[in-house]
Protein backbone atom coordinates (compact mmCIF):
# COMPACT_ATOMS: atom_id res chain seq x y z
CA UNK A 1 0.00 0.00 0.00
CA UNK A 2 1.31 3.65 -0.79
CA UNK A 3 2.67 5.65 1.93
CA UNK A 4 -0.19 8.30 1.49
CA UNK A 5 -2.97 5.57 1.27
CA UNK A 6 -2.15 4.02 4.50
CA UNK A 7 -2.28 8.09 6.31
CA UNK A 8 -5.58 8.67 4.77
CA UNK A 9 -6.82 5.05 6.07
CA UNK A 10 -5.27 6.31 9.52
CA UNK A 11 -7.03 9.84 10.05
CA UNK A 12 -10.58 8.67 8.55
CA UNK A 13 -11.56 8.16 12.53
CA UNK A 14 -10.71 12.18 12.59
CA UNK A 15 -12.27 12.93 9.54
CA UNK A 16 -15.50 11.01 10.46
CA UNK A 17 -15.88 12.96 14.06
CA UNK A 18 -15.01 16.31 12.56
CA UNK A 19 -18.06 15.40 10.19
CA UNK A 20 -20.43 14.55 13.50
CA UNK A 21 -18.68 18.03 15.14
CA UNK A 22 -21.60 20.75 16.46
CA UNK A 23 -19.95 23.06 13.53
CA UNK A 24 -20.54 20.62 10.61
CA UNK A 25 -23.90 19.40 11.95
CA UNK A 26 -25.21 22.76 12.09
CA UNK A 27 -24.33 23.56 8.37
CA UNK A 28 -26.24 20.21 7.72
CA UNK A 29 -29.14 21.11 9.57
CA UNK A 30 -28.72 24.80 7.99
CA UNK A 31 -28.92 26.70 11.39
CA UNK A 32 -24.97 27.33 12.39
CA UNK A 33 -25.05 30.22 14.56
CA UNK A 34 -24.43 33.18 12.40
CA UNK A 35 -21.57 34.35 14.80
CA UNK A 36 -19.58 30.87 14.37
CA UNK A 37 -19.57 31.68 10.62
CA UNK A 38 -18.28 34.96 11.26
CA UNK A 39 -16.13 33.92 13.67
CA UNK A 40 -14.54 31.48 11.20
CA UNK A 41 -14.24 33.57 7.92
CA UNK A 42 -11.91 36.11 10.19
CA UNK A 43 -9.65 33.39 10.43
CA UNK A 44 -10.24 31.57 8.01
CA UNK A 45 -9.38 34.63 5.39
CA UNK A 46 -5.98 35.27 7.57
CA UNK A 47 -5.32 31.35 7.35
CA UNK A 48 -5.58 30.92 3.32
CA UNK A 49 -3.32 34.17 2.68
CA UNK A 50 -0.74 32.67 5.17
CA UNK A 51 -1.43 29.30 3.19
CA UNK A 52 -0.80 30.43 -0.15
CA UNK A 53 2.41 32.01 1.26
CA UNK A 54 3.65 28.49 2.45
CA UNK A 55 2.86 27.08 -1.05
CA UNK A 56 5.86 29.78 -2.66
CA UNK A 57 7.88 28.36 0.17
CA UNK A 58 7.98 25.10 -1.25
CA UNK A 59 9.38 26.42 -4.97
CA UNK A 60 13.17 26.23 -4.32
CA UNK A 61 12.72 22.88 -2.56
CA UNK A 62 11.45 21.76 -6.00
CA UNK A 63 13.27 21.38 -9.49
CA UNK A 64 10.78 20.00 -11.35
CA UNK A 65 9.17 22.79 -14.04
CA UNK A 66 5.22 20.67 -14.16
CA UNK A 67 5.53 21.11 -9.82
CA UNK A 68 6.65 24.60 -9.74
CA UNK A 69 3.85 25.19 -12.43
CA UNK A 70 1.59 23.57 -10.31
CA UNK A 71 2.32 25.27 -6.97
CA UNK A 72 1.78 28.60 -8.58
CA UNK A 73 -1.85 27.60 -10.14
CA UNK A 74 -2.51 26.32 -6.17
CA UNK A 75 -1.55 29.95 -5.03
CA UNK A 76 -3.70 31.13 -7.54
CA UNK A 77 -6.56 29.21 -6.45
CA UNK A 78 -6.19 29.64 -2.76
CA UNK A 79 -6.00 33.84 -3.34
CA UNK A 80 -8.58 34.07 -5.84
CA UNK A 81 -10.82 30.40 -6.30
CA UNK A 82 -11.11 29.85 -2.33
CA UNK A 83 -12.93 33.09 -1.89
CA UNK A 84 -16.27 31.83 -3.60
CA UNK A 85 -16.56 29.37 -0.46
CA UNK A 86 -16.32 32.64 1.97
CA UNK A 87 -18.57 34.71 -0.17
CA UNK A 88 -21.08 31.73 0.70
CA UNK A 89 -20.47 32.15 4.00
CA UNK A 90 -20.56 35.60 4.27
CA UNK A 91 -24.49 35.59 2.61
CA UNK A 92 -25.37 33.08 4.93
CA UNK A 93 -24.34 35.41 8.11
CA UNK A 94 -26.19 38.30 6.13
CA UNK A 95 -23.09 40.64 6.76
CA UNK A 96 -20.65 41.90 4.05
CA UNK A 97 -17.83 40.01 3.28
CA UNK A 98 -15.07 42.30 3.16
CA UNK A 99 -16.20 44.24 6.18
CA UNK A 100 -16.41 40.60 8.00
CA UNK A 101 -12.43 40.21 7.13
CA UNK A 102 -11.26 43.63 7.52
CA UNK A 103 -10.42 42.83 11.35
CA UNK A 104 -9.68 39.23 10.81
CA UNK A 105 -8.33 37.82 14.07
CA UNK A 106 -5.27 35.20 14.76
CA UNK A 107 -7.16 33.09 17.49
CA UNK A 108 -4.74 30.57 19.19
CA UNK A 109 -5.98 27.67 17.30
CA UNK A 110 -5.89 28.83 13.66
CA UNK A 111 -2.00 30.55 15.08
CA UNK A 112 -1.07 27.20 15.92
CA UNK A 113 -2.34 25.53 13.08
CA UNK A 114 -0.46 27.78 10.98
CA UNK A 115 2.48 27.52 12.88
CA UNK A 116 2.84 23.90 12.21
CA UNK A 117 3.42 24.50 8.38
CA UNK A 118 5.55 27.23 8.72
CA UNK A 119 7.94 25.37 11.53
CA UNK A 120 8.24 22.24 8.37
CA UNK A 121 8.87 24.78 5.68
CA UNK A 122 11.73 26.16 7.85
CA UNK A 123 12.91 22.99 9.39
CA UNK A 124 13.02 20.92 6.79
CA UNK A 125 14.79 21.01 3.57
CA UNK A 126 12.77 18.52 1.57
CA UNK A 127 8.83 19.49 0.54
CA UNK A 128 7.30 16.50 1.51
CA UNK A 129 7.51 17.74 5.25
CA UNK A 130 5.51 20.34 4.69
CA UNK A 131 3.06 18.98 2.24
CA UNK A 132 2.04 16.65 4.79
CA UNK A 133 1.38 19.19 6.84
CA UNK A 134 -0.62 21.27 4.60
CA UNK A 135 -2.37 18.21 2.62
CA UNK A 136 -5.07 17.92 5.29
CA UNK A 137 -6.43 21.41 4.16
CA UNK A 138 -7.59 20.14 0.99
CA UNK A 139 -8.05 16.75 1.76
CA UNK A 140 -10.15 16.53 5.04
CA UNK A 141 -12.39 19.72 3.50
CA UNK A 142 -13.21 17.19 0.66
CA UNK A 143 -13.96 13.98 2.76
CA UNK A 144 -16.12 16.32 5.23
CA UNK A 145 -18.18 17.64 2.26
CA UNK A 146 -18.60 14.57 0.37
CA UNK A 147 -19.75 12.57 3.40
CA UNK A 148 -22.36 15.78 3.97
CA UNK A 149 -23.29 15.34 0.03
CA UNK A 150 -23.69 11.28 0.72
CA UNK A 151 -25.72 11.60 3.53
CA UNK A 152 -28.22 14.69 3.15
CA UNK A 153 -29.98 16.01 0.67
CA UNK A 154 -28.80 19.68 0.34
CA UNK A 155 -31.56 21.42 -1.68
CA UNK A 156 -32.77 24.62 -0.07
CA UNK A 157 -29.71 24.30 2.22
CA UNK A 158 -28.06 27.93 2.39
CA UNK A 159 -24.75 25.96 2.74
CA UNK A 160 -25.46 23.90 -0.78
CA UNK A 161 -23.28 25.75 -2.52
CA UNK A 162 -20.09 25.70 0.32
CA UNK A 163 -20.29 21.90 0.13
CA UNK A 164 -20.24 21.63 -3.06
CA UNK A 165 -17.19 23.95 -3.78
CA UNK A 166 -15.07 21.08 -1.57
CA UNK A 167 -16.69 18.11 -2.94
CA UNK A 168 -15.80 18.61 -6.53
CA UNK A 169 -12.92 16.87 -7.75
CA UNK A 170 -10.07 17.46 -6.19
CA UNK A 171 -8.42 14.35 -7.56
CA UNK A 172 -5.40 16.18 -9.58
CA UNK A 173 -4.67 18.10 -6.13
CA UNK A 174 -4.25 15.47 -4.44
CA UNK A 175 -2.35 13.37 -7.03
CA UNK A 176 0.22 15.87 -7.15
CA UNK A 177 0.75 16.09 -3.47
CA UNK A 178 0.45 12.05 -2.45
CA UNK A 179 2.97 11.90 -5.41
CA UNK A 180 5.67 14.02 -3.69
CA UNK A 181 4.75 12.44 -0.44
CA UNK A 182 5.48 8.86 -1.69
CA UNK A 183 8.18 9.48 -3.41
CA UNK A 184 10.18 11.00 -0.93
CA UNK A 185 8.75 8.36 1.52
CA UNK A 186 9.87 5.57 -0.40
CA UNK A 187 13.78 6.35 0.52
CA UNK A 188 13.02 7.97 3.54
CA UNK A 189 14.17 6.82 6.99
CA UNK A 190 11.94 5.16 9.21
CA UNK A 191 12.36 7.99 11.88
CA UNK A 192 11.56 10.56 8.75
CA UNK A 193 8.69 8.55 8.03
CA UNK A 194 7.31 8.78 11.26
CA UNK A 195 7.50 12.71 11.23
CA UNK A 196 5.67 12.65 7.87
CA UNK A 197 2.83 10.31 9.34
CA UNK A 198 2.55 12.95 12.61
CA UNK A 199 2.52 16.46 10.08
CA UNK A 200 -0.23 14.86 8.76
CA UNK A 201 -2.19 13.34 11.59
CA UNK A 202 -1.13 16.45 13.11
CA UNK A 203 -3.32 18.88 10.48
CA UNK A 204 -6.53 16.92 10.62
CA UNK A 205 -6.45 17.01 14.16
CA UNK A 206 -5.67 21.16 13.50
CA UNK A 207 -8.72 20.74 10.99
CA UNK A 208 -11.03 19.46 13.89
CA UNK A 209 -9.76 22.08 16.53
CA UNK A 210 -10.56 25.09 13.82
CA UNK A 211 -14.32 24.37 13.05
CA UNK A 212 -14.22 23.79 16.98
CA UNK A 213 -12.88 27.26 17.57
CA UNK A 214 -15.34 28.83 15.16
CA UNK A 215 -18.02 27.13 17.10
CA UNK A 216 -16.92 28.20 20.40
CA UNK A 217 -16.15 31.79 19.22
CA UNK A 218 -12.61 31.03 21.16
CA UNK A 219 -10.29 33.63 22.00
CA UNK A 220 -7.04 34.59 23.77
CA UNK A 221 -8.89 35.19 26.90
CA UNK A 222 -11.66 32.88 26.62
CA UNK A 223 -9.14 29.80 26.57
CA UNK A 224 -8.08 31.00 30.27
CA UNK A 225 -11.24 31.51 31.66
C1 LIG B 1 -8.61 25.91 8.16
C2 LIG B 1 -8.92 25.52 6.76
N1 LIG B 1 -8.62 24.26 6.34
C3 LIG B 1 -8.94 23.92 5.06
C4 LIG B 1 -9.54 24.77 4.22
C5 LIG B 1 -9.91 24.33 2.81
N2 LIG B 1 -8.89 24.67 1.90
C6 LIG B 1 -9.83 26.04 4.67
N3 LIG B 1 -10.43 26.95 3.90
N4 LIG B 1 -9.53 26.41 5.97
Amino acid sequence: MMFTQKLKEEVEPIIESIYNDPFIQGMVRGDLSKEAVIHYLKADHLYLNEFAKIYSLLIPKLDDKEGIKFLLEQIDFVMNGEVTAHYTLADYAQVDYKTIIKDGEWYPTSDHYIKHMYFNAYRYSDAAFTICAMAPCPYVYQQVALKMKERHNFNGNPFKDWVDFYAKEMKPLMEHLDGWVDEFAEQASETERAILTKNFKESCIHEKRFFNMAYTQETWESVVE
